[in-house]
């Protein structure tokens, strides 16, 4: 774990020293070595599982029409070669439109519409989701699974094309969350576009930032890991941003726009 080394803010010494003193539960001082490494053991497992308990949690009951929308764009997904958002990252998503009361939303990368669904689920019911992405037949997949999960027509505009020629036609300030799921190595150039497209206030939300654990490897890393760490270090750094880096699904770098 050597090869990326994030910035850590320092806690100012008087801070550090002047809280109150770290309280452990009763037992955790006095634990021997070798009953600490069974208990690390046990807290990894149930780490686990409690991860996966998150994932599954906020699911919606695989027989109502949302439910059933979301199996048929997931399977959409795995017959193209698509990685759609997990069911927890959706959840996230879903979380942070209906906190932010999100009227106009951008989604860059639509792929089958997983990721749509649940950013509409979340938006107000006058809300319009705009989608951008490269391939057509995945837009068409999209409209689909909308239409299926009882979204009507109007509540999204369906861009095919490349992003980047995309967004810049798109209106400055006029929305109030960007999500950022498609080419890795253009995730820079789409936090550009959306420190202008969103109001103040609004969200940046970028898909897949651990990219299966390799963001956090010291071992060699393609460009697309490389890039994921300039981000990361850029959102963090970015005196227009409220960073928060959530484990949901493959890692949801979220940001507030100042
Ligand atoms: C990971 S998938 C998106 C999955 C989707 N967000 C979901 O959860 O269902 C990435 C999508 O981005 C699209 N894409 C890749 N590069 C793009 C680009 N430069 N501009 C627009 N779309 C792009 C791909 O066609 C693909 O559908």
């Amino acid at each position: 774990m050597t090869g990326f080394r994030p910035h850590v803010r320092r806690t100012p010494a008087r801070d550090r020293t002047s809280g109150p003193p770290i309280r452990f539960p009763p037992g955790v001082a006095t634990v021997k070595a070798r009953e600490r490494r069974g208990q690390e053991k046990a807290i990894t497992g149930n780490r686990l599982t409690s991860w996966a308990f998150a994932e599954a949690y906020g699911s919606p009951d695989a027989e109502s029409p949302e439910g059933a929308a979301l199996r048929w764009a997931r399977d959409r997904s795995v017959e193209g070669g698509v990685r759609p958002v997990s069911p927890g990252a959706g959840d996230t998503l879903r979380l942070l439109t209906a906190a932010c009361g999100a009227r106009a939303v951008v989604e860059i990368g639509t792929g089958t519409g997983v990721s749509g669904i649940h950013l509409l689920q979340g938006m107000r019911p006058d809300g319009v989701l705009t989608t951008v992405d490269i391939e057509p037949e995945r837009l068409q997949f999209a409209r689909q699974a909308f239409r299926a999960a009882g979204f009507a027509a109007n509540r999204a505009r369906f861009i095919p094309g490349h992003a980047l020629d995309v967004l810049p036609r798109l209106t400055d300030g006029g929305y109030d969350l960007v999500f950022c799921d498609a080419d890795r190595l253009e995730y820079l150039a789409y936090l550009a576009e959306s420190l202008r497209l969103l109001r103040p206030g609004g969200l940046v939300v970028f898909a897949g930032v651990f990219a299966g654990g390799r963001t956090v490897d010291s071992g060699p890393q393609p460009t697309e890991v490389l890039k994921l760490r300039e981000l990361l270090r850029a959102v963090r750094e970015s005196d227009a941003l409220m960073p928060a880096l959530l484990p949901a699904g493959d890692g949801l770098l979220c940001a507030a726009r100042r």
